[in-house]
């Protein structure tokens, strides 16, 4: 199942021209507020009608301006996941739920009741209000919701925008157990980069209603040239890792392709995939490897491509193993350390720098 969109649309003075394919799994849509993300989304929708172009899920026509076909939204078979969610307050949680079997078409096969409260955790609360909810709850019932339509796709906008930390927390992991579980592909908007980080399977960055970027999300963020995007702060690569084992003094071990990663314990059993995030501000580079220091992490790595920045700081890309690793340097560092494409050196990553929540399912 893939979704391929290729569209134009005038709004305003904004333009939005924007190609690109959603191959299974999480497509996030990454772009500052304003760049057309929304838009793109609600023409999937068939909610906005492009003024030229072609939408298209799985070979079947969604959009195609130049057959004057426009598929109306009740017959794209999506299920659109909105930031509020937008249930029915006077409806309990399972009268919520039920009413996205309403639009199942009959015939049409997906989880049934009791395996999305399963998977969403949401078995004790489906007598409740949505009033006598939490926010992360709500959207997990939306998300329910719209899974029982049985759609042949997920859309959702901002799902975890109205949320604090705490509930995005809590609501991250069911994310990835939807995108690993349910084998249904899902374009998802965000502008937040460590949500992107944890989910994403693809990533189409947006700029001013135009695609910048797009392609597998371990690629594209540990790609320098977003990194102006994207922005310094949240630059880093994701990496995907193995558990190994877990210490006795409450540190886990990971295997990737570059060797090995300790961090705090992670509570996931040996064998288990698992997604790290490390930022390009926590990775040091060392021309020897460092001997008496107390950063566990010490990984063989060479030289890609330097990058400027504005500032006296410059980006390295780095070969990991078969992986890629950002590091957020100065300039007088490079020029002190004579770095260029090529050179080998050590990675060196302090294992409480890398955050719990930058640490995900596979
Ligand atoms: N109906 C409309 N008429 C005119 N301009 C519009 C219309 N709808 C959206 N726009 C403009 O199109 C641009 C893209 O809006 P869109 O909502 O798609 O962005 P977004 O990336 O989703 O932003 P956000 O993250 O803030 O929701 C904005 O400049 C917006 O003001």
């Amino acid at each position: 199942m893939s979704l391929s969109v290729s569209i134009t649309r005038q709004q305003g003075d904004f333009t939005l021209d924007a190609a690109f394919d959603a191959p299974e799994g999480i497509t996030a849509l990454l772009g500052k507020s304003g760049s057309g993300k929304t838009s793109i989304v609600n023409a999937v929708a068939g909610l906005v009608r492009p003024d030229r172009g072609r939408i298209t899920l799985d070979g079947e026509v969604l959009f195609d301006s130049a057959r004057g076909m426009h598929v109306p939204p009740s017959r794209r078979r999506l299920g659109y996941v909105f930031q509020d969610g937008r249930l029915f307050p006077h409806f309990n949680v399972r009268q919520n739920l039920t009413y996205g079997l309403r639009f199942a078409p009959s015939g049409a096969t997906g989880p049934d009741l009791a395996s999305v409260c399963d998977m969403l955790g949401l078995s004790h609360l489906t007598d409740r209000r949505p009033g006598a909810l939490s926010g992360g709850e709500k959207q997990r019932v939306a998300i329910g919701r719209a899974l029982l339509s049985r759609p042949r796709m997920l859309l959702m906008d901002e799902p975890l925008a109205s949320l604090d930390s705490a509930r995005k927390a809590e609501i991250l992991p069911y994310l990835e157990r939807l995108r690993d579980d349910t084998g249904l592909p899902i374009l998802y908007v965000s502008h937040s980069v460590p949500e992107i980080a944890r989910l994403a399977t693809t990533v189409v960055l947006i700029d001013a209603g135009k695609v910048t970027g797009a392609g597998p999300a371990e690629r594209i963020l540990s790609d320098p040239s977003v990194v102006r995007q994207i922005g310094l702060r949240e630059a880093g690569a994701v990496i995907p890792t193995r558990v190994l084992e877990h210490h006795d003094d409450g540190l886990s071990e990971l295997v990737f392709s570059g060797g090995r990663l300790l961090l705090p314990r992670i509570d996931k059993p040996p064998e288990t995939p698992v997604r790290v995030r490390i930022l390009a501000h926590d990775v040091i580079l060392s021309l020897h490897a460092p001997q008496g220091m107390s950063a566990l992490n010490t990984l063989p790595v060479t030289v890609l491509s330097l990058r400027e920045g504005d500032g006296p700081g410059m980006i390295a890309q780095l070969q990991c193993g078969d992986d890629r690793l950002l590091a957020r340097i100065t300039r007088r560092s490079a020029t002190a350390m004579d770095l260029s494409p090529g050179k080998p050196l050590f990675a060196v990553i302090k294992s409480v720098a890398v955050a719990r929540a930058d640490v995900g399912a596979g």
